[in-house]
């Protein structure tokens, strides 16, 4: 029976905790959150289902737990233009929420905003093994990048990933598709990747069952020792010839974390666009 605690009970925590219920991932979920009348009130609307789950609140049995889901913070409105923008306000979040991890030895996703630089931050400060932080968001870039491979009436195969940043600088991966995507194609589905989540979150205050079903997917690869290849963001030691800052790549999942970074061959736009991002995160994760 998989623990899974999940920090923040908000849009993504609130939909992630049922969704592991009611799919029976997780056999005991405990909740935490800043805002204690939304704590219960998540707490009470999980237990009024009448799944079979156990729902715990104390802060204490955090670090007992198998998974960890980091999801507290503030997300973008339509006013906060890149996720980037968030890392001084979430840095305090991720700072406060460290105090309940110390001991904890289980796997750690990272969602909070900006995910690449809090999943090195929670890494590299809250004393957790590089191989168990997991930083999610490659998966939701990649449903997305498939959507818009299909629009163009290109058939998406599992080479099609997005690495690089969860954010302005992802990197689409196109070499590996049977059919050519030239550049100026590659450049008009990076553009629409990079504004793929803001109509959602100007429609409907943020985006929760695209992220919350591929959530759920990682956790139920880590608690079934699945070993699946998954593009999530890792702090790297030279692969790619990239360190000093998390990045997506596509990794190989199981219960113990991160098993193996798979290296890619990439085509020199990608390359470059890697490249880019690695400047671009290593200069966020420098701030701290
Ligand atoms: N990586 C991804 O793919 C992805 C996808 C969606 C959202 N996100 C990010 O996830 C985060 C959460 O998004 P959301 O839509 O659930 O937001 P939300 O506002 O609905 O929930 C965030 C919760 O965090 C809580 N919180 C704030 N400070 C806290 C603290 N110090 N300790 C404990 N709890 C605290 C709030 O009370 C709130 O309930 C945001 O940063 C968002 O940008 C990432
Ligand atoms: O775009 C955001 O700010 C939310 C999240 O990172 C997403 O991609 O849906």
């Amino acid at each position: 029976m998989t623990v899974l605690s999940i920090l923040g009970a908000g849009k993504i925590g609130g939909e992630v905790a049922f969704l592991s219920a009611a799919t029976g991932i997780a056999g005991e979920i405990n909740l935490f959150d800043i805002n204690k009348p939304l704590l219960e009130a998540q707490k009470l609307d999980l237990l009024h289902t009448g799944l079979d789950i156990t729902i715990d609140t104390d802060p204490e049995n955090i670090r007992n737990s198998d998974i960890i889901l980091f999801a507290a913070g503030m997300a973008r409105n339509p006013q906060i233009k890149t996720r980037a923008d968030l890392l001084d306000v979430n840095i305090r979040v991720a700072s406060e929420c460290m105090k309940c991890i110390s001991g904890f030895d289980g796997v750690f996703i990272t969602v909070t905003n900006p995910m690449d630089a809090l999943n090195y931050y929670l890494c590299t400060k809250g004393g957790i093994e590089r191989e168990k932080c997991i930083g999610f968001g490659g998966q939701l870039d990649t449903a997305r990048l498939h959507l818009f491979l299909k629009e163009k009436g290109i058939a998406p195969d599992n080479t099609a990933q997005a690495l690089g940043e969860h954010g302005e600088f992802q990197v689409p991966i196109f070499s590996g598709l049977e059919d050519e995507v030239p550049t100026d194609l590659r450049e008009e589905i990076l553009i629409k990747m990079r504004g793929a989540s803001m109509p959602v979150i100007k429609g409907k205050g943020g985006t929760v069952f695209g992220p919350a079903q591929n959530i759920v997917d990682l956790i139920r690869i880590i608690s079934q020792d699945l070993r699946e290849t998954v593009p999530c963001s890792c702090a790297l030691d030279g692969e790619y010839g990239i360190s000093s800052c998390s990045i997506g790549v596509p990794a190989v999942i199981g219960r113990e974390g991160i098993l193996r970074i798979e290296e890619t061959n990439l085509d020199e736009w990608e390359t470059n666009k890697m490249k880019e991002a690695a400047e671009h995160l290593k200069t966020l994760c420098g701030r701290f």
